[in-house]
């Protein structure tokens, strides 16, 4: 059997000696997966440790041997997030955050040029993020959150302020990158569409602990 897309082992987490989150097993093998919980029981803050952007107890590993503790950078390689309320430096455009997340993740810059132009991000790519309003914002952080060569992307939140037309594109991308091999967690307190995306399993987060249905 394939090595799991992402393993955490006694994986804890605390705000100022809260704890937050203590996981002591969660394997999920490659697949799409729509992670649950009332507000505040945790899931921007696990999307956050998977994707190593804050500090936590334990480990986690990426196709089986990638460790955040070990490889650190390799690791950030291989899992993308977009976060719920994207905040960029205001003074940067689009654009400079595009050629930055080119430049460190990789990726094949005429898929991303696409996907750009269909998601409608070409329209204002050049102007600086502190004119965008909050749809645009969102679709700026979806379009990063698919530039490298991702394992696992992370995506908070990903249907609230966007149009319904980038919505639709969203699930294609997500259902075409899904059928690549590239595995997806999304958060959404709205029910995802089942006409448009079948869903590996759901993962709960409740009482400090995830669970995978
Ligand atoms: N930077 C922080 N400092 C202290 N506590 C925090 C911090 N960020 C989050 N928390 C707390 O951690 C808990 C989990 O927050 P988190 O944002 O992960 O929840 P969530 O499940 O994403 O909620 P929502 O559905 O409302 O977005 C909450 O009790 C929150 O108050």
């Amino acid at each position: 059997m394939s090595d799991p897309v992402i393993a955490l082992r006694a994986v804890k987490k605390s705000y100022q000696d809260v704890p937050i989150l203590d996981i002591d097993r969660l394997e999920l093998p490659a697949g799409i997966y729509w992670l649950q919980g009332e507000n505040g029981a945790g899931k921007t803050t696990c999307m956050k440790v998977m994707a190593g952007l804050i500090p936590f107890k334990g480990e986690i590993l990426l196709n089986g041997n990638v460790s955040s503790r070990e490889h650190p950078v390799q690791f950030r390689r291989l899992i993308n997030y977009a976060e719920a309320e994207p905040l960029y430096p205001s003074f940067l455009t689009g654009r400079d955050l595009l050629e930055l997340y080119l430049h460190t993740k990789g990726g094949n810059r005429e898929e991303i040029g696409d996907i750009g132009g269909r998601l409608g991000v070409d329209i204002f790519v050049n102007n600086p993020v502190s004119s965008y309003s909050s749809g645009m914002l969102k679709k700026l952080s979806l379009l990063l959150a698919f530039t490298g060569n991702p394992a696992l992307i992370l995506l908070d939140e990903p249907l609230i302020t966007i149009d319904t037309r980038a919505l639709t594109v969203l699930y294609d991308l997500i259902r075409t990158y899904s059928a690549k091999g590239v595995s997806f967690c999304i958060t959404s307190h709205q029910p995802l569409d089942a006409e448009e995306l079948t869903v590996t399993g759901t993962l709960k987060v409740a009482h400090k602990n995830i669970t995978l249905n």
